[in-house]
């Protein structure tokens, strides 16, 4: 754990050792259940610090990050970036949602065990839960890894976000194409792409920069579209 001590200074997050407990005993949860239902290919300790770890953290110098109350975490799997997240910040209230019910109950599982409060799991999809009253534009960031490309995203991801929210992409080093073609997307679900940050850590190497989007506007209400259709049809 020294190497996620260190990221935590480099990035200013505060801890003690009732947190890095919890977040040894997640890893080796996920690590546990790893071995009988699929949540991650990393399964080196080492290497599970920095890539789901460390990796997941680095929204959170940030002024979107740390004004937020509700988070989303929309397509979580094991819990990523949304557990390490929630760990850095336990004053705020996170909702980790994912379409596969035995990632959602794993988390469940390993967040009662473990004592991580601030965490619901829920089950669905994404287009669906969007259209509920209760998620739709009720959050003021939505935090996203390794689940889409930026168009269709952006139709799984704007929905939940009040006006003024933002939406931190964690995407991969070359996004120049990808975020071309989504700026339809953008436009007509209400999201404004403002700018991108490497990561600023010194000591580690990271495969995720963040793309921050805020919502400048409501998203209509025809959005997002069926189960299924932001994937297959992205608004271009
Ligand atoms: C490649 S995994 C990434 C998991 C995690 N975000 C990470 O970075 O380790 C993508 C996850 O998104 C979920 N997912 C894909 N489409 C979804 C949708 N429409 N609604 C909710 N979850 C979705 C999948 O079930 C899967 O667990």
């Amino acid at each position: 754990m020294k190497q996620l001590e260190k990221a935590f200074d480099e990035l200013n997050i505060k801890y003690d050792t009732s947190v890095l407990m919890k977040y040894e005993n997640y890893m080796k949860g996920i690590l546990k259940w790893n071995e009988m239902v699929n949540l991650t290919t990393i399964t080196d300790p080492e290497q599970f610090i920095t890539k789901h770890y460390i990796d997941s953290l680095l929204s959170v110098p940030y002024r979107e990050f740390q004004e937020a109350e509700r988070i989303v975490d929309v397509g979580t799997g094991g819990g990523f970036p949304g557990i390490p997240l929630a760990l850095a910040a336990p004053d705020k209230d996170f909702i980790l949602i994912d379409s596969l019910n035995k990632r959602i109950k794993i988390i469940e599982e390993l967040c009662q065990e473990i004592g991580i409060l601030n965490v619901r799991p829920i089950h669905g999809r994404a287009e669906e839960l969007a259209r509920n009253k209760k998620h739709r534009q009720k959050y003021d960031l939505c935090v996203s890894r390794a689940v889409a490309n930026m168009a269709t995203l952006s139709e799984y991801c704007l929905p939940f976000i009040k006006k003024g929210g933002w939406f931190m992409a964690y995407k991969g080093p070359d996004t120049e194409q990808e975020l071309k073609d989504a700026e339809k997307a953008l436009r007509i679900l209400g999201g404004k792409i403002r700018r991108e940050e490497r990561a600023q850590l010194t000591n580690f190497e990271l495969e995720h920069k963040i793309i921050f989007i805020e919502k400048t506007g409501d998203t209509p209400s025809k959005y997002p579209r069926k189960a299924g259709t932001p994937s297959k049809e992205p608004l271009k």
